[in-house]
């Protein structure tokens, strides 16, 4: 029998630790194709802890798109952090790039997000619509998790029937630059509304090529 050959994947971390300079990451779970890693010890508590203070003051109902519109889609607040000399930011930045396989400088800077009971990111891509003429197009995406949340707020994959439970310092790494569009399409992805408390994630968009 003739097996189709996977696709290369840009995540290439082998084992189950990734090794960055700071800290040892966790390779809980794996989906193959597309792509979908579940991570743990991403960051430390104080981490999460530094990056929902740091964005607290700066959150504004979240816009989706080119034309920065409020959306029903996207119900949650959200920030992107300005790209401060602040310490943590840099350390978490250099980490995320190390365990993206790319470039910090690839990357469009994390994006905070907090959503309350009720809140949620329907189901979406990450990757734009018309990605064939984008000049310089998303490739990947990894969602951290900033506190635990007591009832939802998961982020599903309904293509794929997977969800991934908030856990504080934890991580969902997935990537969408398949030859096979078809592989792209099942990253399609939401975060379900928050039943009890509410939720912190940080997310961080990978592009193709230098974004700044
Ligand atoms: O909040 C989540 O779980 C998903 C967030 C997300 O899809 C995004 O930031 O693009
Ligand atoms: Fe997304």
């Amino acid at each position: 029998m003739l097996e189709e050959a996977k696709e290369q994947t840009i995540f290439n971390h082998i084992g189950n630790k990734i090794r960055t300079d700071d800290r040892e990451i966790n390779i809980i779970a794996r989906f193959e194709e597309p792509l979908i890693v579940v991570l743990g010890n991403v960051l430390s508590d104080e981490e999460c802890d530094e990056i929902i203070n740091l964005s607290k003051s700066r959150m504004e109902r979240s816009k989706i798109g080119s034309v920065r519109e409020v959306n029903e889609m996207r119900t949650s607040s959200g920030t992107f952090l300005p790209e401060v000399n602040n310490e943590v930011i840099t350390r978490v930045e250099k980490r995320v790039s190390q365990i993206m396989n790319i470039p910090t400088e690839h990357g469009e800077g994390l994006h905070i997000l907090n959503y309350q009971i009720g809140q949620e990111y329907k189901a979406h891509f990450d990757f734009f619509n018309s990605d064939k003429f984008v000049k310089n197009p998303r490739i990947s995406t990894l969602v951290m998790y900033l506190n635990d949340v007591e009832a939802g707020g998961e982020t599903y994959f309904p293509h794929l029937k997977l969800s991934v439970s908030p856990q504080k310092g934890m991580a969902v790494y997935f990537e969408y630059f398949y030859q096979n569009h078809a592989l792209n399409e099942l990253t399609l992805h939401g975060g379900a509304p928050v039943v009890v408390g509410d939720k912190w994630a940080a997310t961080q968009w990978m592009r193709r090529q230098t974004y700044r």
